[in-house]
């Protein structure tokens, strides 16, 4: 104060309007001045002014500081020491502004007294005019908060207000939330650095929080350091300042003082780690925040005249090294590198596999084909073998089909045999076959040889000496005749002898009147009948039948239900004195469901297609009735059947047979 002198220009703030005035007087005591007397300069009136504060003072430089109110006023809030400290600093930068505009302000404001409005505070400061139209919050560049009970409101209103500061310190702040970040986001901010020590911020992103210049802002957190902590505990943060790095490298010290420990000891500590980190300290104790002995105290000037040095200076802004962002960036991309090539192998297993699938896929269907080709071939060549054998056992000397259907063999001896019908007489044997699927034709072998066999068979029948012996009639025997055979008298009463025709005692009769049926049948009739020329036929070997009479007969059947390779039935009756009371007549079922009897009279061939268009039956007979029957057989059906009935339909004929005598048995039932 030593420039204020008499002469000296100055100010006096009424209701905020200042008057221009001179000092011309001023009064001391005991060298302090204790009064003022100054003079207006519109109106010349004096006045004594005892209040130093209300004086505004004119400096050199012809500009004006309002230095007592801006001491008056921030002092009230401050510690002792921030009391000299800030005062000082607000004196020294208001003087700095006044040579060097470009210099700012920095204002370290902490502590205020309780039941003080921190926004008025503020308000109060940052609208503080120093300069004619420059205010504070134009040059104000730092602000340290540090241990106000400011909330996020003020802060954000504060940054809005001061749009230059770079450096804003609230370390020790604990009102403030989480909600700052969202708030500051929206906020255009020229903030290089936010500095939050011991600010138990609980929640924060470190999502980037970028200034106006699109810079990041440097964010010294501390909300991670732990506040509740026993009495004792002590905490300091330590930031190492790696300029490399982003977000700060920053390390978290705890240690937990012993309570008996001597207090030099942790001050020492403590000297040790602010050397390093220039933190204020704080000792927790019921949740205030206090400087806790002479130690610490110089400590914490020590580190808040280096804190004040440093955010003094003015910083160039930070660059905020990319680098580590990249860093972040080369992992995930690493990461997503990795994954992708694991993605793209897999893809190229996935497709090895489905290639693998499909190849074998392919494989399988052509193993398939073969295997069916050579099923095909096996069961071609079982069919030549099984024909081989068969033919062998009939006789043939070919597997082929006896391919002679048709054609006249004009055999020894066939010259003595009786005269067949006329070619004319066949043709109606023929067309009635077409038409009615039976034909009958008397006085096939005349009377003579037909009487011969007749007592041929009547000795069979009879003697005993008889190299030939009759049996009961079997049924069924399924399509190859080997599987289940039955004897029911009540469905079929005849008695039957088989005979091939070649046995040695086997009469000439018999083969004569084989050869001549196969005369009639294979050489003629299968010359002209379109259905039996497409056949290769064979006859099977003779069976002479005799019903004993007392009621005998043969249920309604037919010869070939199964395609078991009849396809002719030739029936050639020898009953002599056949009377019509006799019955046994030959009942064929007509598909108009008429019935044809025929009786079985002497010398009388009857033919009919063996198949299911001819069910037939033999009515009972009263008499004893003879009859020889001749089956041609169709080749390849009949080798069909032979060969080709495997065990599976070997079983289902045989239920099939069992059905069929359960159902004989029920009908012969009386
Ligand atoms: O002798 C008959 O008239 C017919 C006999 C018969 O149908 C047969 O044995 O299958
Ligand atoms: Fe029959």
């Amino acid at each position: 104060m030593e420039s204020i002198v008499p002469g000296t220009k100055g100010f006096r703030l009424l209701d905020d309007i200042p008057f221009a005035c001179t000092i011309v007087n001023i009064m001391y005591e005991n060298k302090a001045p204790v009064a003022w007397t100054i003079e207006y300069a519109d109106d010349k009136n004096t006045e004594v002014i005892t209040d130093f504060d209300e004086l505004v003072v004119e400096i050199e430089s012809k500009q004006i500081l309002l230095l007592g109110d801006v001491i008056r006023d921030i002092a009230k809030y401050l510690t002792p020491w921030e009391n000299a400290t800030t005062c000082r600093w607000i004196n020294r930068a208001c003087r700095n502004i006044l040579s060097h505009p470009q210099h700012w302000i920095t204002l370290n404001l902490a502590n205020p007294p309780r039941g003080i409005r921190i926004s008025r505070y503020l308000h109060y400061i940052i609208h503080l005019t120093l300069i004619e139209d420059a205010s504070v919050k134009k040059v104000l560049r730092s602000v340290n908060l540090n241990g106000l009970q400011i909330t996020d409101r003020d802060v954000g209103l504060l940054l809005k207000q001061c749009p230059n500061i770079e450096y804003l310190g609230l370390a020790g702040c604990f009102k403030l939330s989480y909600d700052l970040f969202p708030t500051l986001k929206t906020i255009p901010l020229t903030l290089h650095t936010l500095d939050l020590y011991m600010t138990p911020i609980m929640q924060w992103e470190i999502t980037p929080l970028k200034n106006t210049s699109g810079e990041l802002v440097q964010i010294l957190p501390s909300c991670l350091v732990p506040l509740r902590l026993p009495s004792i505990l002590l905490e300091a943060a330590i930031i190492v300042k790696d300029e490399e790095a982003y977000p700060p490298v920053w390390f978290l010290s705890t240690f937990v003082l012993d309570e008996y420990e001597e207090e030099n000891m942790w001050s020492n500590k403590l000297t040790f780690l602010w050397t390093y980190s220039s933190l204020p300290v704080f000792y927790h104790e019921s949740n205030t925040y206090a400087f806790q002995s002479p130690q610490v105290m110089n400590c914490w000037l020590l580190a808040s005249s280096k804190f004040t040095k440093n955010i003094l200076q003015p910083r160039e802004p930070k660059k905020l090294p990319e680098k580590s962002v990249d860093a972040i960036d080369f992992q995930a991309q690493k990461v997503f590198a990795s994954l992708n090539e694991l993605k793209s192998s897999l893809e190229a297993q996935v497709n090895e596999l489905t290639n693998a699938v499909e190849a074998a896929k392919i494989e399988h269907q052509v193993a398939k084909n073969e295997y069916e080709i050579a099923q095909q071939r096996r069961t071609d060549v079982e069919k030549q073998v099984n024909r081989a054998v068969l033919a062998l056992s009939l006789g043939e000397a070919q597997v082929e089909p006896p391919n002679r259907s048709g054609k006249i063999l004009n055999l020894a001896g066939d010259d003595k045999l009786p005269l067949l019908p006329s070619p004319a007489v066949i043709q109606d044997i023929s067309r009635a076959l077409d038409q009615q699927y039976f034909a009958v034709y008397d006085d096939f072998l005349g009377h003579i040889h037909a009487m011969q066999l007749y007592e041929e068979v009547v000795y069979f029948y009879h003697s005993d000496q008889s190299p030939f012996h009759f049996e009961q009639g079997a049924l069924a025997g399924g399509k190859t005749g080997r599987n289940l055979r039955y004897e029911m008298p009540s469905v079929r009463g005849d008695h039957v002898l088989w005979l091939e025709g070649t046995e040695v005692n086997c009469p000439i009769s018999i083969a004569a009147t084989l050869r001549q049926l196969d005369r009639l049948v294979l050489e003629r009739l299968a010359a002209i009948n379109s259905e039996l020329q497409r056949c290769s036929l064979i006859r099977h070997r003779v069976m002479i039948t005799c019903y004993p009479g007392q009621g005998s007969s043969y249920v309604k059947h037919c010869d070939n239900p199964n395609g078991n390779g009849r396809k002719l039935t030739a029936i050639f009756y020898l009953n002599p004195q056949w009377e019509e009371e006799d019955g046994g007549e030959l009942q064929i079922h007509r598909l108009d469901h008429s019935i044809t009897r025929i009786p079985p009279i002497f010398d009388r061939l009857v033919l009919f297609f063996s198949n299911e268009r001819v069910p037939h039956q033999v009515a009972p007979s009263y008499a004893k009735r003879f009859a020889l029957t001749v089956w041609y057989m169709d080749w390849d059906e009949y080798m069909d059947a032979q060969v080709f009935t495997d065990q599976t339909a070997d079983i289902h004929e045989r239920t099939r047979i069992e059905k069929e005598i359960d159902k004989f048995h029920s009908q012969s039932e009386p």
